[in-house]
């Protein structure tokens, strides 16, 4: 029985289906397998966490190795990058769309060394773009959230629907792991505001350095920060209100597309501040979706560690990256991959003849 859970009081109302639960009977025979494999029982410490995760998501246990792993970049510029918040200009995200279609970019190669394959969505870029991807492109550059709004209303409903379609897409075409990535200069601070406003935290204390600015952009993001809050705040309890006046194209269609994934019962590795925004905003739309995410890393950019501690997530790396494209979620997907090679292929106690722990140790030390 799917119970909607419905948002705003406007007509075409974005809904999202009860978010599935992941499997408990794969969770609980993962665990139990752990103890037979052979090693002594805990060994591999997160690694045998991971492994149990993604047997839950998969439904399966052992689980298997992801086959189609897919990365989304979702791109578009921000009205606020023209007022000092960025160390780059907005020409930059255009000119990295066609790096990422080149192929030069961190995530063509962080994917071409893990398998995983990368598909780019201009949702606001401000240039022309190829139709490949400008198909749900809502408009060019998203407003200055510090003194408009970044959509209008029917740019918010057009951009998170377009999150949720490609993730339908590619669930659909067979990927069974999603990677989000994200790309626009200045995205840091819309990603800054979503964060300040839904988990309590003052400005500075969520403010960053993005892209590299010195001290005097600093204080320029600062104050852009707090004027957008002064407007996002009027709006906390309507999340899909809160995307129109404070996120941009890009993040709306991020929160989307996490929140599809996990309707769609598709686990997600997500990557730094900007898709951690975008998965505090799909968590209020679509509770519970953020069991079927895993954090990647954990952003050098200080709202990355609020975003997690928020969704109560625990990051696989923390490599002191603060790039963004799905870059530190590409870079944890090998450890992911080994967990879940560990638990399906290594051998039990019983298969390689190998003795098990004495009484004492299989009981001690977790009873
Ligand atoms: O994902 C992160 O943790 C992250 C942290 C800092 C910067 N970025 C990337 O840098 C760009 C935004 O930085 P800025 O300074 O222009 O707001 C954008 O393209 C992001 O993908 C990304
Ligand atoms: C060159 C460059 C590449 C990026 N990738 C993600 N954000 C970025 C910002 C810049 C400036």
């Amino acid at each position: 029985m799917d119970t909607e859970v419905r948002l705003s009081t406007d007509q075409n109302e974005i809904s999202f289906p009860t978010v599935p639960t992941p499997d408990e009977q794969a969770r609980r025979q993962a665990v139990a397998r752990h103890e037979q494999l052979t090693k002594p029982a805990g060994s591999l410490g997160r690694l045998e966490e991971l492994g149990v995760w993604v047997a839950a998501r998969q439904g399966l246990c052992p689980p298997r190795p992801f086959a189609r792993p897919r990365v989304v970049v979702f791109a578009g510029d921000h009205g606020v990058a023209g007022h000092g918040v960025s160390a780059y200009p907005s020409e930059v995200t255009g000119q990295m769309v066609a790096n990422f279609l080149a192929g030069g970019a961190a995530v063509n190669v962080l994917a071409t060394n893990t398998g995983a394959t990368v598909r780019v969505v201009d949702m606001a870029v401000n240039a022309d773009t190829p139709p490949v991807v400008s198909a749900h492109k809502v408009r060019r550059a998203s407003g200055s959230i510090d003194r408009e709004d970044a959509l209008t209303d029917a740019e918010v409903r057009a951009a998170i629907n377009a999150g949720r379609t490609i993730a339908d897409e590619e669930i659909d075409s067979g990927a069974d792991l999603l990677i989000a990535g994200d790309m626009g200069i200045g995205n840091t601070t819309p990603a800054a505001v979503l964060i300040s406003a839904l988990t309590g935290t003052e400005p500075v204390a969520v403010v960053g350095r993005g892209t590299g600015i010195d001290d005097n952009a600093w204080m320029r993001k600062t104050a852009a920060i707090r004027d957008a809050l002064r407007r996002a705040r009027k709006v906390l309890d309507d999340p899909v209100a809160l995307l129109r006046t404070s996120s941009g194209a890009d993040i709306a269609a991020l929160t989307g597309f996490l929140a599809q994934a996990a309707v769609r019962r598709t686990p997600v590795l997500l990557d730094g501040v900007v898709v951690g925004a975008a998965a505090l905003v799909a968590e209020e739309i679509a509770p519970g979706a953020r069991q079927w995410w895993l954090a990647g890393h954990r952003s050098a950019e200080p709202g990355g560690p609020l975003v997690l501690e928020h969704l109560d997530l625990t990051p696989v790396l923390d490599l002191q990256m603060r790039l963004g494209e799905g870059s530190g979620a590409l870079t944890a997907l090998p450890i992911l991959t080994a967990a879940t090679r560990v638990l399906g292929e290594m051998a039990t106690f019983a298969e390689a003849g190998v003795g098990g722990p004495t009484e004492a140790e299989a009981t001690g030390p977790r009873s």
